[in-house]
């Protein structure tokens, strides 16, 4: 049995940072790609720096976007200190080669929309089921996922404290992300539904891998 673990994305300072950290959050992301969350480098390192070994810093890159080229990811993530690269747009032969460079630098959670492929295993790699559009609260059809939900995959897409328990009854993830649920406005968290965000998918109980 194990514990489901929390990202809260589209972190953009320190002191939602913190709050993710103190709420019991296992990770946060940093969003480098087109957003209204976005983050430059030395704003994420000071985030980075500020919040401790304990809590891991998942930078979001699109590839195809600009920043997205692997060398730029690298140099952001380095000066980002961050800790995993979270890579959205990977897709086909050429994404296969662009993974597995980026995966030895850093983790990777590589983002699985509804009708992707799914992509080979390779060591240090994670998937995330994601909505069509990242970070616009749309949720998915879990039931539908259940066939094709890898072990150890996590889940983001609309998630929030009022429907992760029910998520989280019908796929056994890994961790679970969330962002637009959990905000006052793009970019700036609601301590409240933080808090309530984490304890939903503490009350949802261990997973069981073996299912
Ligand atoms: O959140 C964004 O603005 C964003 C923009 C571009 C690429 C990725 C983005 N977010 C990535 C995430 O991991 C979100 O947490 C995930 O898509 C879930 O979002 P939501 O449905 O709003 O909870």
């Amino acid at each position: 049995m194990s514990r489901t673990r929390i990202k809260i994305c589209g972190t953009t300072s320190i002191k939602d940072a913190l709050l993710a950290r103190d709420a019991g959050a296992d990770a946060i992301g940093l969003i480098f790609a087109r957003s209204r969350r976005r983050v430059d480098g030395p704003t994420a390192r000071r985030i980075s720096l500020a919040v401790g070994p304990s809590l891991a810093r998942v930078g979001v890159f699109v590839v195809g976007e600009e920043g997205g080229a692997l060398d730029e990811v690298l140099r952001t993530a380095d000066v980002a200190r961050l800790s995993a690269l979270q890579l959205h747009g990977v897709s086909g032969a050429a994404g296969d080669l662009y993974l597995q460079a980026a995966l030895r630098y850093y983790p990777v959670l590589q983002v699985v929309r509804p009708g992707d492929e799914l992509p080979q295993p390779h060591e240090g790699l994670e998937l995330l089921f994601d909505a069509a559009q990242p970070g616009s609260g749309m949720t998915l059809d879990w039931q539908a996922l259940r066939t094709r939900f890898a072990t150890g995959s996590w889940l983001a897409g609309g998630l929030g404290p009022q429907n992760v328990g029910q998520a989280l009854r019908i796929l056994p993830a890994a961790g679970v992300d969330a962002v637009s649920a959990l905000e006052v406005s793009p970019g700036i968290k609601d301590p409240d539904r933080v808090y309530a965000f984490v304890r939903a998918v503490s009350a949802a109980g261990p997973r069981n891998d073996h299912e």
